[in-house]
């Protein structure tokens, strides 16, 4: 895990060997959607693994079978609330829950709009109550001009006030990342990598392509 010195909060997993061979196959523009759809799935779970160790943890008192000694129990991964973002992040979900297996989950319809306005559509929204002591994990694979977190960040909030709010995605531009820092400070982000910019359409470059579209095919507009 490395942090990005552009910005307070902000890191990547550019110095992970394993997580960047993982992103290397979802960039192949020849990797079907069974393949990308396991690859979002195994970003979660390494990623949510590596999250845990910026997690507050406690001693507890173990006995085993010969005598009693100490272990670790992770706290802050009892208290977790996992907000997936439709349509790509339903993969990184399930890789985030493997290891954060005690998370609740809101689920959030965005959609992004197309250039120049981007404008975000947001038409279901489903978020269990926010705790105090929860850490709010927003699952997100991209972050091309940060609109649409911007927002989902800013309905989150209505919930209740987190312990600690995150982003966990798989590719950022610099710009969406400025965006959500600027309009919410308190977020940190994680990605496996920052890109260098976004091409007139939005899409991160050099990128992945469009992430939904990749896991799950192009919708058809009637
Ligand atoms: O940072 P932004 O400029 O807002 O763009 C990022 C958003 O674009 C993609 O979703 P998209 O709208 O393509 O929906 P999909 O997941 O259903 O394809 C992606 O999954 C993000 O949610
Ligand atoms: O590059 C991008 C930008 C937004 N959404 C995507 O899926 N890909
Ligand atoms: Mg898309």
């Amino acid at each position: 895990m490395k942090r990005d010195e552009r910005w307070e909060g902000v890191y990547s997993f550019e110095d992970s060997p394993f997580i960047m061979e993982i992103l290397t196959e979802l960039r192949d523009e020849r990797t079907g959607p069974i393949a990308f759809r396991k690859g979002l799935v195994k970003l979660g779970r390494y990623m949510a693994y590596e999250l845990t160790k910026t997690m507050e943890v406690e001693k507890v008192p173990v006995k085993t079978p010969l005598e009693e000694t100490e272990g670790v129990l992770v706290k802050d991964r009892r208290n977790v609330v996992i907000i997936t973002v439709l349509r790509a992040a339903i993969p990184l979900m399930e890789g985030l829950i493997k290891v954060l297996d005690h998370a609740r989950v809101g689920i959030v319809s965005a959609s992004r709009g197309k250039a120049p306005k981007f404008e975000i559509e947001m038409n279901y929204v489903k978020i269990p109550e926010i705790k105090p002591e929860d850490t709010v994990i927003v699952a997100d694979p991209m972050i091309a001009t940060g609109s649409t977190l911007i927002k989902v960040l800013e309905e989150v909030k209505r919930y209740g006030r987190a312990k600690r709010y995150v982003v966990v995605g798989v590719l950022a531009a610099p710009e969406g990342i400025s965006r959500i820092k600027e309009a919410h400070p308190d977020v940190q982000i994680f990605v496996a990598a920052i890109d260098r910019e976004l091409n007139e359409k939005g899409y991160i470059l050099p990128g992945l392509g469009d992430a939904g579209d990749r896991a799950f095919g192009a919708p058809v507009k009637l």
